[in-house]
């Protein structure tokens, strides 16, 4: 059986089954649910039990829900049809073992991501649906296959490092749960998941209102005016902008930008696109060196100094510093922005991910300041905010 195949959303069904509401009106009284039960976890047992109950469920379904994505199991039920599906005449279809095939699907019937309709016959649900959409099933590939044992052995290299808080790239929890000196993006493109994680960041902005969008960043008054018309100026550079999906994004919503939109990012990763909009300019680039384009009336920033600790993100913003002009270039850093209380969950889910995985972190504002201001040496003009649980956007200038 061939591998799946990855690939920025090629898929049979429409994203939108998985960002947008499948009953409009339930939206309310979900919402209230959701939040009732959110608190219930963080102020009585009863609902902590019943979340160690799912976590328990969750770790087998992981292995089903994987194996779907890997043996196109969800892409083929999609492609059949909407009707009810025997697991024999599946794994026919698939070439692989009926009994493994019906252990899998009945822990996934037993807990809701499949329908259970009769003996050994299931239907999908919108969930398993949007497993079959590559930004999606793809990312739990990507992330789960490559990097799970970082966050699960985090307390050892924790407790061998004597409970100090991580801030060396080059040792980090997920190098040492798997033995390996490489980072990351290495590490997984090593294990033959590299174009999966694009796939994941590709999709890991869906359902978030765009930074572009004029009631998150006002594009036209900031970058537009008072641009350098010349077509060929550079206008917006996304500095490891993975295989451009951003740049795409932005395109879309301002196609009537002067200049050049160019998209940097290592060899690997460029040589992994394969659909994007003509008029972006691909460039192999290595964020750590000298940057090549001067002058560029943006650079942008998109998760990737999440991904480093200051030391490291010091030296990144080194290079930008150094390309931008003077009253012209603006650094726009899109990343969370935890406030010092309240913190939202989402954004500290993702500080777990950055210090089991990379020894970094999702910043407070005081770490943007002190990083931004008093490490690089740039200007913080304004922080535009996203919105609750979304990242903001960091608008710096080199100072006066
Ligand atoms: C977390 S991803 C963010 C991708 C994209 N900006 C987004 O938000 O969807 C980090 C990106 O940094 C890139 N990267 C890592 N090390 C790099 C380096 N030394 N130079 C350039 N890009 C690098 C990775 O390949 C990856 O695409």
């Amino acid at each position: 059986m061939p591998a799946r195949k990855t690939g920025q959303g090629q898929s049979h069904v429409d994203v939108s089954i998985a960002t947008e509401p499948n009953d409009i009106e339930a939206v309310p009284t979900l919402l209230k649910e959701i939040s009732l039960a959110f608190n219930s976890l963080t102020t009585d047992n009863a609902g902590r039990e019943k979340l160690l109950a799912k976590c328990r469920t969750l770790t087998g379904a992981m292995a089903g829900l994987n194996f779907g994505v890997d043996s196109r199991l969800w892409e083929l039920m999609v492609q059949n049809s909407d009707e009810p599906q025997k697991a024999s005449e599946l794994a026919e279809q698939l070439g692989i073992d009926h009994v493994l095939l019906s252990r899998l699907m009945r822990h996934l019937g037993a807990t809701g991501y499949l329908i259970e309709i009769g003996v050994d016959e299931y239907r999908l649900t919108n969930f398993t649906k949007a497993m079959s959409i590559p930004a999606i099933g793809n990312s739990y590939l990507a992330m789960l296959s490559c990097t799970s044992a970082g966050p699960m052995r985090f307390h050892e290299f924790s407790r061998k490092r004597n409970w100090v808080n991580p801030t060396d790239a080059k040792d980090t929890a997920m190098m040492y749960a798997y033995g390996t000196t490489m980072d990351t993006f290495s590490w997984q493109q090593s294990l033959g998941y590299g174009s999966h994680f694009s796939d994941h960041m590709s999709g890991y902005a869906l359902g978030f209102l765009p930074w572009m969008a004029s009631s998150f960043y006002p594009v036209k008054e900031r970058l537009i005016n008072g641009a350098d018309t010349d077509p060929e100026a550079p206008f917006l550079v996304d500095i490891g902008g993975n295989v451009g999906h951003d740049l795409e994004l932005f395109h879309k919503f301002h196609p009537e930008v002067p200049g050049k939109l160019i998209l940097q990012d290592l060899p690997v990763v460029i040589g992994q696109i394969q659909d994007l909009e003509s008029s972006i300019l691909r460039m192999e680039y290595d964020f750590h060196t000298k940057q090549p384009i001067n002058g560029a009336r943006a650079y942008y920033l998109h998760n990737c100094l999440h991904d480093w600790p200051d030391e490291v993100c010091e030296s990144i913003l080194a290079q930008v510093k150094a390309a931008m002009k003077l009253g012209y270039s603006r650094l726009l850093i899109h990343e969370h922005v935890i406030p010092e209380m309240a913190a939202y969950w989402e954004a500290t889910a993702l500080d777990m991910v950055m210090l089991t995985l990379m020894s970094a972190q999702e910043r407070t504002r005081i770490a943007w300041y002190n990083l931004i201001e008093t490490r690089a040496g740039l200007t913080i003009t304004k922080i535009w905010s996203g919105g609750k649980g979304s990242q903001s956007l960091i608008e710096c200038e080199l100072p006066l």
